[in-house]
């Protein structure tokens, strides 16, 4: 928890719209729920946002209408917090659970692992009971022999003040999942019985609501495995007239799509940056349209040029949506009331327990402990590929340095990972246990096939970052729905004594109200999003941050030749995660490798995770300005 005080220069612009009814989504959460402690941008944690949720919990009972809480998955990898346990996900789920959810789905990552898979079966869905969908995952369950929905298909259920909803949860048509788990793909989902039953129910519906781990806008190519736009259309097909409103993921991206008048999605961005908001005016039933708050008043226009069935007849709904900075001056603006004339402290009671839990378990985790002091920021797509700034220029250093097996350590060797093994920058300071998930949380294994001929090893790399969707790295800017974000970890300007939570304005730069002066800068690097309703969605104003697309694999080499001359084999070291890739390319150009001439180049147990801070504590011992003096060096 960082406090709102020190973050004055930026906040939000207005007080949010409110509807009928009304949504929060979160997504990709990935563990961050201690949130960012190096951006104070997005320097809220779970506790704050357990308070902010009561908050807007009491201020939706006042105003008399409805208000629903949505996750749409991918709960680990990404953090100290849910990966530093095994199995990934032990404390941070109980601590997500905290959060008293309306509807949920599953995520890529809760079915990577079988044992992750179970745990997600048998404890997280089960918490979550009938909120929980998985429209299109089974699992295999050992004691009844068959495989069974790891949640619920479809939920309906009617709102506090009436609104009859049928909601699905459906998953992109992801195909790494480990053998327990099946997955539906969407177009043969739309198919099947209780699906047609479902969308054509018994009793009346006002609203489906479609939740999934699904990227919210189609991208019009073949391969495309988000399938919002499939079950989208079957829902309209069969309901031309019935809204529809989607809540995806998977992308990591602020977007918000239009399918048609009636039928809006949003996604709300990745890792406890971005809370979304959606509110929806003009339903006719249901609660009033609420009194003494800015309304909804946006018509749906089909903005996308793909062609998918809709709703013919006009429409009476009017949207609104937001994309909130996860930080407590947001929280605080928005739920206690500070922008009318009653203010409200944020936190409960609950809150600051869940604050005092996540202290607690990275205590005991060990999470603070430092392998040494980064002497700069490297970003993952401020800068170009392989440029001074750009991870993978450090990164390439590093797997040259650290990935060695001792037994072949003259042999040369190109080293190959994944860039999307990769999943966040990294700071300048101390770089701890917590950062090394942070950036790179996966237990991805080293690999190699040896005495490959160089003159078929050479043409992996380039045949691994031609292919057609490889792996997704980061992802590659959408023609709306890009965005960008802060990482320069830039300080927060303060006046002295200042604690005001009061919107900021964007000139002049003071800003006088209720007698308190706050002086405002420009704003700070961050989101600037562009989506189907334009670009007026962020609700903290910021400056635009460069965006490189980096290609899907690294290589780095290694004991190559030092007169410059090419060796005549080398050895092939890549991830398990990319095995089948890499065997592939290598048959592309002449190859005969199979599954059986791979073996593992290092311990298993050395991973993805492992080769920076070994590489940190081989070359960041020394200090460097922004290192806590006398801090102890993790082992
Ligand atoms: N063992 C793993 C698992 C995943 N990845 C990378 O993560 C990407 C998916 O992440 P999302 O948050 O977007 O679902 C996947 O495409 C890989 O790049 C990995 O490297 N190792
Ligand atoms: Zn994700
Ligand atoms: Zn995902």
């Amino acid at each position: 928890m960082q406090p709102e005080s020190q973050n004055a220069t930026n906040g939000p612009k207005s007080q949010l719209e409110w509807g009928q009814i009304n949504f929060l989504h979160t997504t990709d959460t990935h563990g961050w729920l201690e949130g960012h402690l190096k951006e104070q941008n997005y320097g809220a944690d779970w506790g704050d946002y357990v308070s902010f949720v009561k908050g807007m919990r009491r201020k939706s009972k006042e105003l008399g209408v409805d208000l629903l809480v949505v996750d749409t998955g991918d709960l680990h990898d990404g953090a100290g917090l849910s990966d530093a346990t095994s199995p990934n996900g032990a404390v941070s789920n109980v601590i997500f659970e905290k959060l008293d959810y309306d509807l949920l789905t599953i995520g890529n990552h809760e079915l990577y692992v079988s044992e992750i898979a179970y745990e997600t079966f048998s404890q997280f869905s089960k918490f979550y009971g009938d909120r929980y969908l998985t429209s299109n995952v089974q699992i295999y369950n050992p004691s009844t022999s068959a495989f069974e929905y790891i949640g619920q298909r479809y939920r309906y259920f009617k709102t506090e003040h009436g609104i009859r909803i049928m909601s699905f949860g459906v998953l992109f048509d992801f195909t790494g999942n480990s053998n327990v788990s099946k997955i539906t793909k969407g177009a043969d989902m739309v198919k099947e019985q209780w699906f047609l039953d479902a969308v054509n129910y018994h009793k009346p519906i006002d609203m489906f609501l479609l939740i999934g781990h699904n990227p919210v806008r189609p991208t019009g190519k073949a391969g495309d495995t988000g399938t919002f736009a499939t079950v989208y259309s079957a829902i309209r097909k069969a309901r031309p007239d019935v809204p529809i409103q989607g809540f995806g993921g998977h992308t990591h991206i602020r977007d918000f799509f239009v399918y048609d008048n009636k039928a809006t999605a949003l996604e709300s961005g990745r890792y406890c940056e971005t809370l979304g908001w959606v509110a929806i005016d003009g339903l006719s039933c249901g609660p009033k349209s609420p009194k003494d708050v800015p309304h909804p008043s946006r018509e749906a226009k089909i903005i996308s040029n793909i062609t998918l069935p809709h709703s013919n007849t006009s429409s009476s709904l009017r949207y609104a949506r937001r994309y909130l900075d996860w930080n407590r001056l947001t929280f605080a603006y928005h739920a206690s009331g500070s922008q009318a004339h009653t203010v409200r402290p944020l936190d409960t009671q609950a809150g600051k327990s869940v604050t005092a839990d996540i202290t607690t378990e990275r205590t005991k985790l060990n999470l603070t402990s430092l392998y040494g002091c980064a002497p700069q920021t490297w970003c993952q797509t401020c800068a170009p590929f392989m440029s001074a700034g750009n991870i993978f220029s450090l990164l390439s250093t590093a797997l040259s340095t650290v990935v060695v097996n001792s037994t072949r350590a003259t042999t040369p060797r190109i080293i190959i990972i994944n860039t999307g093994s990769i999943r966040f920058d990294l700071a300048k300071g101390p770089f701890t246990y917590d950062d090394s998930f942070i950036v790179s949380p996966f237990a991805d294994a080293f690999q190699f096939i040896p005495d490959v001929p160089y003159a078929q090893a050479k043409q992996v790399l380039g045949i691994l970052n031609a292919g057609a969707f490889q792996k997704r790295s980061t992802p590659a800017p959408p023609e709306r729905g890009f965005e960008t974000r802060d990482f320069a970890f830039q300080p927060y300007i303060l006046l002295d004594g200042d604690t005001c939570v009061d919107p900021p304005t964007t000139s002049p730069s003071l800003h006088k109200r209720s007698g308190r002066t706050i002086r405002r800068s420009t704003p700070s690097p961050g989101y600037t999003t562009t989506d189907d309703f334009g670009s007026d969605g962020d609700d903290t104003m910021h400056a635009r941050i460069p965006f490189y697309a980096q290609p899907n694999d690294l290589q780095a080499n290694a004991s190559f030749p030092a007169d410059g001359t090419e060796p005549e084999t080398v050895d092939v070291v890549f991830l398990d995660f990319i095995q089948s890739y890499v065997i592939d390319a290598l048959n592309k150009v002449g190859g005969t490798y199979a599954a059986a001439d791979v073996s593992y180049y290092l311990p298993k147990t050395f991973t993805t995770n492992s080769y920076l801070p070994v590489f940190a504590k081989q070359m960041w011992q020394a200090h460097v300005p922004d290192c806590p003096v006398g801090a102890g060096i993790g082992s």
